[in-house]
């Protein structure tokens, strides 16, 4: 895995929260599922947003766990639109933990979520928005 030189968070902070001590595995260590769940959450908020629908995730690529994340760590996801599809949205995700007692946040996850807009039937939409980069 190559260190991602990055310093500072990219993209639209979309979910904010604290490890807790339920969220640990066996270990005692902040479980790799659950940190998968938030950014799974903030970049289902971020693409509901960027579709205007309710959208469901399809696939997770490129899944790096970088740091491990431990009891007390501030976890912020943040996303950045990378891709626009006829029904889908891709979404790189990015948690960043402050530790602490730290002043500066650091890389512990990222990844590629994509995002499909589905109807009231649950079923593929075409992606509207009025937003000029999500051209359809
Ligand atoms: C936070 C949560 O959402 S938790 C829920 C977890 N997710 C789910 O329950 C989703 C379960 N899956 C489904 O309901 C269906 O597979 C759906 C609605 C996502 C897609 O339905 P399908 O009939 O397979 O649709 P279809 O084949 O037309 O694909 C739809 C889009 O998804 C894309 N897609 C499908 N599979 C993949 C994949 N493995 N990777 C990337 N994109 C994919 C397609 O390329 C297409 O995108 P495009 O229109 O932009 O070209």
């Amino acid at each position: 895995m190559t260190e991602k030189a990055d310093t500072e968070p990219r993209g639209d902070l979309c979910i904010r929260t604290l490890a807790m001590p339920a969220d640990t595995n066996a270990n005692g260590d902040i479980f790799g599922g659950w940190l998968l769940s938030q950014m799974d959450v903030g970049g289902g908020v971020f693409a509901s947003k960027a579709a205007k629908s309710r959208t469901v995730t399809v696939a997770i690529e490129a899944m790096n766990f970088r740091k491990a994340v431990y009891v007390g760590d501030l976890v912020s996801v943040y996303a950045n639109l990378v891709r626009v599809g006829r029904t889908s949205l891709t979404v790189h995700l990015e948690a960043w933990a402050l530790r602490r007692g730290e002043e500066h946040p650091f890389l512990v996850t990222d990844g590629n979520f994509t995002y499909v807009s589905i109807d009231e039937h649950g079923r593929p939409q075409a992606v509207r928005s009025t937003d000029p980069s999500i051209a359809t």
